[in-house]
């Protein structure tokens, strides 16, 4: 037998959609890598039957590497997108190992995602040793006296974000830069590293080393840290315009200390995926 899944991008980053309600097959880390051997993607997004009953789906998500992240915005978006046009309300809620979620259309076919408050605390993102102010911790790559990068604002959306403030978001080679940052003892959980350059008091500029993806089109969550840091630092502020290599988002810190994302999905194709793949992995 074999089991059907949706291939879909939103702005870019590349998403698998597998619906599991109703069917009794669960993912694991190698399942996950398995399924991205076949297919490849930035994120695999489970629905798994709900748990609660005012939700659609619980939600779990995969990085390519087989790691598990309690958030991604574009994943949720193309869930969104897929589970509309099965007929859902335009205004539901799925539940993610990060809480509650909800998903609504918004016009011109786009779709708009509550990713919850975000969290600032050094324990929160978290950071191996206390900072008493997240806005710009003390840590930087390259000579002690002219360092490459230094002095990120840090975030945790739901996942670990770290983003550094640049003038030229192209003038870094991140490929190499994000796995060191990445993979930094200061993060215990590991971290999305962006690179963010603020283009007008309402727009940025993004480019992200996802954690167990590596360099991605676009990353939602992202966009969201990236967004409230700006915020917090007065740099932007509360709306602004997120460009990505993939696309453009809108991200809106409202007064109720919720963060608001909208952007695009794009259906790619169908697929199926035979069912020893979870059978050898489980
Ligand atoms: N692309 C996602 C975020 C993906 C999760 C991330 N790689 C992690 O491990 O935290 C998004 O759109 O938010």
């Amino acid at each position: 037998m074999s089991i059907p899944y949706a291939k879909m991008n939103g702005i870019g980053n590349e998403i698998v959609v597998l619906d599991l309600r109703g069917r009794s097959e669960t993912v694991t880390a190698e399942a996950a890598r398995a399924i991205g051997a076949q297919e490849p993607f930035d994120q695999l997004m489970v629905l798994y039957a709900p748990k609660r009953p005012d939700t659609l789906a619980f939600m779990r998500i995969f990085n390519i590497d087989g790691s598990e992240s309690f958030a991604c915005g574009n994943g949720t978006r193309c869930v969104g997108t897929r589970l509309f046009e099965a007929g859902a309300p335009s205004s539901f809620l799925l539940e993610s190992r990060a809480g509650l979620l909800r998903v609504e259309k918004a016009e011109r076919g786009l779709v708009t995602v509550d990713m919850g408050e975000p969290r600032f605390g050094w324990s929160d993102i978290p950071l191996a040793e206390p900072f008493a102010d997240t806005r710009a911790i003390e840590l930087q790559i390259g000579p002690i006296d002219a360092p490459i990068l230094h002095s990120p604002s840090v975030a945790n959306v739901g996942n670990p974000h770290a983003i550094f403030w640049v003038d030229d978001v192209e003038a870094y080679d991140l490929a190499a830069i994000g796995p060191m940052l990445e993979n930094h003892p200061i993060f215990p959980e590991r971290a999305n590293i962006s690179l963010a350059h603020v283009t007008a008091p309402d727009a940025l500029t993004l480019k992200v080393w996802e954690r167990g993806a590596g360099l991605t089109r676009a990353c939602g969550s992202a966009a969201c840290a990236a967004a409230v840091s700006a915020a917090r630092t007065r740099r932007t502020g509360r709306k602004v315009r997120v460009t990505l290599p993939g696309g453009e988002l809108v991200i809106d810190w409202t007064a109720e200390n919720r963060i608001l994302m909208t952007g695009a999905t794009e259906f790619e194709h169908d697929g199926l995926l035979p069912d020893d793949i979870f059978a050898a992995a489980a």
